[in-house]
């Protein structure tokens, strides 16, 4: 489907959730000196050719205006003219939406996230067992563990998007970047924001695990 064939009071709702959603997420100060991202698509999902809104780049994601969003294509290019520029990190965005078929893509530096990526960053995975919030992610076997990838931040954002197919896991909906933050995804926004706050509450609980423990693993 062609993005002229979205009905616009499609494009507004998914303007409008994103814009609630950001500002939730601000609430909880998940963009700390203007870093994170916010996607969600438009329309159906078709690897060959699909839609999503997308945060600008450089902005201060706990303001409301109207040049907070813009829609890009499949390559994350802009599709109608503006002079807002996507999110810097927006081809992340496009490898998940292409590799999962997803509905909503969400990114924030967090300080338990990014303690847990670089504590396990060399490793290249967080192993998490046995946590109940496991089952946020539909997982609900007893003492289910998951992996949750960690990639190298390099500045070269394209670098990155290209090892997401080598470590995108069908049954862990995120990746973290080491030092950097996390990106989580779910099938719609709903769906996206649980998983988000699974891995943010398991990110807390390991390290809080972690200094009880005194620090071994
Ligand atoms: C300002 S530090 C954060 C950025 O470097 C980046 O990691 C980030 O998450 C936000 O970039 P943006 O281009 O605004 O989407
Ligand atoms: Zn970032």
């Amino acid at each position: 489907m062609g993005f002229e064939k979205i009905t616009l009071e499609h494009k507004r709702q998914v303007l409008e959730e994103l814009a609630d959603i950001k500002a939730l997420f601000a609430s909880r100060n998940w963009f700390p000196g203007t870093s994170g991202n916010l996607s969600m698509r438009v329309g159906d999902f078709d690897p060959e050719q699909f839609y999503f809104a997308v945060t600008a780049s450089g902005k201060d994601k706990s303001l409301r205006t109207p040049e907070d969003f813009l829609f890009v294509d499949k390559h994350g290019k802009a599709i109608e003219t503006t002079a807002l520029k996507p999110s810097a990190e927006t081809l992340i965005h496009c490898e998940i939406y292409r590799l999962t078929g997803c509905g909503a893509v969400f990114h924030v530096h967090t300080v338990f996230n990014n303690l847990i990526s670089e504590f396990f960053g060399a490793d290249g995975h967080v192993p998490i067992q046995g946590i109940e919030l496991i089952k946020a992610f539909n997982i609900w076997e007893e003492n289910a563990e998951i992996r949750v990838p960690v990639l190298p931040n390099f500045a070269d954002i394209p670098s990155i998007a290209e090892l997401v197919p080598g470590v995108l896991d069908a049954n862990v909906p995120g990746i973290l970047l080491r030092n950097h933050g996390i990106y989580a995804w779910g099938k719609d926004a709903f769906e996206a924001k649980r998983h988000l706050e699974a891995f943010e509450f398991l990110f807390e609980v390991m390290y809080r695990q972690l200094l009880l423990k005194g620090a071994t693993k």
